[in-house]
């Protein structure tokens, strides 16, 4: 194993701030972090501000083991689980300052999060996080279902922060062939490589001083997920074929379906990448666990479609009878609040009265079905498999069924679903978001 010695003058061994400056230099100077080294930190020797160096570094921008040694204990490994990132940035983004009360203070301040449509409480804490995130330029990672809404989040805090005249540009990550990723996001020079016919600016390039937003980041290969923690870190990318980095200035919002910290686990994300994303964390709750939300969307997309067709001679405004919105709320939505726009605008174009009825419901709903929906059982197990989420959609399916077949009366539902008692039932419509004052006992 070769080792190479670094030596540091500092001009005291208690000047935190030179500390820090003087050994991250020497860290970034021998290109670390590197995906073939496994660095590690003693803190033993020195002082007691160089070891807090040492500690705040391995938890940020050189993620690294920690040791110390004692004659009693020999060497031993420092663990203690803290992140940056989920432990304190809630607290930090809490404190008020200027900047963010103006961001917050009042809607009108910052009308772009007005799109998100919501009632519950579970998206209302993500959107008030959302507009303080968006006060402060941090890297942003937003995780949900598909059709929860990422997309638009993202947009909301572009459009709100000071990037706003700048572009908003959207990749969905996952439709990008392996090989052509790098090219793809941080471009290329003219011959890089073959079929390289001419030069490419690459999204980080025509995004400059704007947001670039990173759908199913998961899907990216190892080598890009390095190079974009570069391109987080020093702020500047090398286009294929380049000799120099150039600097860019855009704000990364990434966002995946999937549990990224099992990739991590698995090997498939990188660590150090993942705490760089999930500086500012939103987590988007599937429409199925936002009951109180769904009649509101209901509501909001009929009149979007009514607007439309209002535009058109041909089509004519329509309502939902009430039977067709018991359909609607008894369904289990895994395709999210994409899935129910969609449902609603086919619905609308088969119906042929003014009501769209609970069969013309069933019908667009049928359409949009996943082939191995009614075989439950049948489902391929493939990597973003997920149980939970299978069980809780059929769980919440039953129980918004109970509920409309008996008119919103816990005992009756209780008995129909083979529940003892009605606190039974009570619990598990908390649990999955069902819970409200029109509920009777
Ligand atoms: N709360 C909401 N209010 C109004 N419209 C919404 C809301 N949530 C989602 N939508 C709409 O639903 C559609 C899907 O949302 P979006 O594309 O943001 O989801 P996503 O989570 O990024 O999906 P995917 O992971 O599949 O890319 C969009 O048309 C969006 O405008």
């Amino acid at each position: 194993m070769a080792t190479d010695l670094y030596h540091v003058e500092l001009s005291s061994p208690i000047n935190y701030a030179e500390i820090y400056e003087k050994v991250s230099a020497e860290l970034k100077q021998a290109r670390l972090p590197r995906e073939e080294v496994e660095l590690a930190f003693h803190l033993s020797p020195g002082t007691p501000a160089m070891a807090a160096i040492w500690i705040m570094l391995a938890k940020t921008r050189f993620p690294a083991r920690l040791i110390q040694t004692s004659q009693q204990r020999g060497l031993e490994q420092v663990d203690f689980p803290f992140d940056l990132a989920s432990d304190f940035l809630p607290e930090y983004l809490k404190r008020s300052d200027d900047r963010i009360e103006r961001l917050t203070d009042g809607r009108q301040t910052a009308p772009e999060f007005d799109k998100i449509i919501h009632r519950s409480l579970v998206v209302a804490r993500e959107v008030e996080r959302a507009r303080r995130i968006a006060a402060f330029d941090v890297p942003v990672l937003v995780l949900g279902e598909t059709g929860t809404g990422k997309e638009l989040f993202a947009e909301a805090i572009h459009a709100s922060c000071r990037r706003s005249p700048k572009p908003f540009i959207a990749v969905n990550c996952g439709a990008i062939p392996k090989e052509l990723a790098n090219s793809e996001l941080f471009g290329h020079k003219k011959g890089a490589f073959t079929g390289a016919d001419r030069e490419r600016a690459g999204h980080f390039r025509t995004a400059e001083g704007g947001t670039l937003f990173l759908d199913e980041i998961g899907d990216l290969p190892l080598d890009t997920q390095v190079r974009l923690l570069r391109a987080l870190q020093e702020k500047e990318i090398t286009p294929l074929g380049a000799s120099h980095p150039a600097k860019v200035d855009v704000r990364v919002i990434a966002a995946t379906h999937r549990d990224l910290q099992a990739d991590v686990a698995a090997g498939r994300f990188r660590e150090d990448l993942f705490h760089r994303l999930a500086v500012g964390v939103l987590r988007l709750p599937p429409l199925r666990a936002r009951g109180e939300d769904l009649n509101l969307l209901i509501d909001y997309f009929l009149e979007r479609i009514n607007a439309d067709a209002a535009m058109r001679s041909e089509a004519q405004r329509k309502e939902i009878s009430p039977e067709a919105r018991k359909v609607l709320l008894a369904h289990a939505w895994p395709g999210n609040v994409r899935e129910l726009y969609h449902t609603l605008v086919r619905a609308s174009i088969w119906s042929t009265g003014t009501d769209v009825t609970a069969d013309e419901i069933r019908e667009a709903l049928l359409v949009a079905l996943p082939k191995d929906d009614a075989q439950i059982l049948g489902r391929a197990l493939h990597k973003g498999f997920d149980l939970q989420g299978l069980l809780d959609g059929v769980a919440h399916h039953y129980l918004v069924r109970a509920m409309a077949q008996t008119g919103n009366r816990k005992k009756q539902a209780a008995e129909l679903l083979g529940f003892s008692n009605y606190q039974t039932l009570t619990n598990w419509l908390r649990k999955h978001g069902l819970e409200n004052e029109d509920n009777n006992e």
